[in-house]
């Protein structure tokens, strides 16, 4: 493996180990295997893992959800043709280790992951966030809100995570996006959920999810309206606002997303959200998540692999163009 260090005192960015000279299968996973941050002398973004799971309603293991998605993200290359952008050369994107929080107190870990969280971006570094369970999204986006005011929320997901309770719990990972709604942190005239679908509990969801300040692109509609209408629509939504991107993997289809936890028939394919997350190269990203890959039920690496190119492309995008 290539000394990343050596050149830590470099001002050009340190990207991945090269694939041609260390085998991309070689050494400690991090994320593209980008330096770790501790090696390079400052940070424009960083993927952080938080390793949670104690909010979930079901399936649980997205705990292992960082270890997962950094080893399936060996495989990912320095140029993105699709967007044309170099992601790792034209920034410094670090991999900042995971977060701890706390297993056993729920409120603890979410005190902590909004610590860690803004301790990481206190210099202005934009963190891209790789799950662990939905909960995560709560103290997230009081740490950009806390920045840039209520925030533009792009919510990816099969379920709506604006529910109010589980067994009476307010902070799960189906009731993100409520809490958030009611602590002032999204901006309530652009902020969308993409993808949803399935069963819900009552047709009363939908009236209070509108109420909390949400849109909805369906999946059965990108299917109908076709994806070019859904991207112009997801984009008219969002205007020229800072943007929060939240990615629940589940947003896809389980044949495209098996390991997760909450799996629902009928979702995106993984070309469809990747190419929604395209058409926001020139949108202002602050921050963003991707969240709920739980490995116990993946196969071959499917899910990971899925996840690892939504972290991808939400970083190209975030990615300033360069004149060649
Ligand atoms: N955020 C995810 N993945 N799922 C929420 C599902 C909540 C429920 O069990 O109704
Ligand atoms: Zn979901
Ligand atoms: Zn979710």
């Amino acid at each position: 493996m290539t000394d990343q260090t050596d050149q830590a005192d470099q001002t050009e960015p340190i990207g991945p180990a090269d694939a041609s000279i260390a085998p991309r299968y070689a050494g400690i996973a991090t994320f593209a295997r980008l330096p770790r941050i501790e090696d390079v002398p400052r940070a424009d973004i960083a993927v952080v893992g938080v390793p949670f799971d104690s909010g979930v309603s079901y399936r649980p293991g997205a705990r292992f959800g960082p270890a997962h998605v950094r080893e399936a993200s060996r495989l990912l290359r320095p140029y993105n043709p699709a967007q044309d952008v170099t992601p790792f050369s034209t920034q410094q994107v670090v991999d900042a280790g995971d977060i701890s929080a706390n297993p056993f107190d729920l409120s603890e870990a979410v005190a902590q992951i909004q610590q860690a969280a803004t301790e990481l971006s206190a210099d202005g570094k934009r963190l891209v966030t790789i799950g662990g369970d939905h909960t995560i999204a709560l103290p997230l986006l009081r740490v950009v809100a806390e920045k840039h005011g209520p925030i533009a929320v792009l919510h990816f997901d099969a379920h709506l995570d604006t529910w109010d309770t589980y067994f009476g719990a307010p902070i799960t990972h189906g009731t993100p996006f409520r809490r958030a709604s009611e602590e002032g942190l999204i901006d309530m005239h652009a902020s969308m959920h993409v993808g949803i679908r399935g069963p819900l509990y009552s047709r009363d969801d939908l009236r209070d999810d509108e109420r909390l300040g949400f849109a909805i692109i369906s999946s059965v509609e990108i299917e109908t309206e076709g994806l070019q209408s859904a991207i112009e629509r997801m984009l008219a939504r969002l205007g020229d606002r800072p943007v929060y991107v939240s990615v629940d993997i589940d947003v896809l289809d389980p044949a495209h997303a098996p390991g997760t936890g909450t799996p629902e028939a009928g979702g995106m394919t993984s070309r469809e959200l990747l190419a929604m997350l395209r058409a926001l190269r020139n949108v202002n990203i602050v921050g963003a998540d991707v969240v709920e890959v739980a490995p116990a039920y993946d196969h071959a690496q499917i899910t990971a692999v899925a996840a690892s190119h939504v972290a991808y492309e939400i970083i190209s995008a975030m990615t300033p163009s360069t004149t060649l």
